[in-house]
């Protein structure tokens, strides 16, 4: 579903060059539910920007659904942005309208671009589990409830891949775990591919895979185990919750590997470490002193 290979942004500004994403690898498979994590500026939402279409990427190679964001002119991008992907923001329920209902929420964008569609609307509204609120003003809506018909109207052009930025970043821990349900149901459902930037930690539990993003590349991933991935209700038995999960550090193009600064820390090691090869592992040690 998403290829990017050595992807870098630079943004400029008067005379100031800021390398948002230096040389970025990262393959998203179709169906799969992912979040990304960093440090703020670390290039989250830059990446997920040059994934939806809303800014081109500087340099290296970026596919999504078989497009090559590269090569698309505007017109194919506007189209991109309209048939291929699905946005949900943090402050998405901002975008809506109070005094219209849910259901007139989820038809409007449907009727700007031509189309009255009541019972799509239904539809979505019911993929999203609120078809029971559908008459009720946006007003009467619980923020969580909001963000749900947001989710609907990102849903609606039937994207092949959701785009959510901090989607539980205004939300209490409650709503929040609602929401990533709901990702997981439609991910499950619909075999929609998501990719989740969050801060939330809670999200490694959710999803199949966390990717860390550390200064614009990707540095480290946590990938749910074989056969924890049916689990829903937590670890299995005997295994601790992050037992679930292993971290693997990540190999660049051209073979280089970021270790996390903890790690090394906890070691003493700073600028070099002596490396073996034992059998079918590689280990890594500080230097001799
Ligand atoms: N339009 C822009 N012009 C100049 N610099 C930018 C622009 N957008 C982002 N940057 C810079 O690029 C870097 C990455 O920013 P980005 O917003 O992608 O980080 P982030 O990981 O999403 O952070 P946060 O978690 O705080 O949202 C930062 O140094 C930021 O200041």
């Amino acid at each position: 579903m998403i290829v990017c290979e050595n992807l870098v942004k630079i943004f400029k500004a008067a005379d100031l060059e800021v390398v948002a994403l230096q040389g970025l690898d990262l393959k998203v498979e179709n169906g799969e539910l992912m979040g990304i994590i960093g440090n703020s500026g670390s290039g989250k939402s830059t990446l997920l920007n040059m994934l939806g279409g809303l800014d081109r990427p500087s340099a290296g190679k970026l596919f999504v659904a078989g497009s090559d964001l590269f090569r698309l002119t505007n017109a194919e991008l506007v189209k991109y942005r309209l048939e291929t992907v699905g946005f949900v923001w943090q402050n998405n329920a901002r975008n809506l309208i109070p005094y219209l209902t849910a259901q007139q929420n989820v038809e409007l964008p449907m009727l700007l671009r031509g189309k009255r569609k009541r019972e799509r609307a239904k539809e979505l509204l019911d993929l999203v589990g609120l078809s029971h609120r559908k008459n009720n003003r946006l007003s009467e809506l619980s923020g969580g409830e909001q963000q749900r018909v947001a989710i609907a109207i990102a849903l609606a052009n039937e994207p092949k891949l959701l785009l959510a930025d901090e989607p539980t970043g205004s939300v209490d821990t409650r709503t929040a775990a609602m929401i990533l349900d709901l990702f997981q149901e439609l991910n499950r459902s619909i075999g929609l591919t998501v990719v989740i930037v969050t801060h939330d930690l809670e999200l490694a539990r959710k999803v199949d895979r966390v990717v860390a993003i550390r200064d614009g590349k990707t540095s480290s991933e946590i990938v749910r185990r074989k056969g924890a991935a049916d689990e829903q209700d937590g670890p299995l038995e005997g295994e601790s919750e992050e037992g679930a999960h292993d971290e693997c550090a990540v190999l660049d193009q051209a073979g280089r590997l970021q270790i996390p600064e903890e790690y090394l820390q906890a070691i003493g090691a700073e600028r070099k470490l002596r490396i073996e090869l034992e059998e079918d592992r590689i280990i890594l040690f500080p230097p001799r002193r």
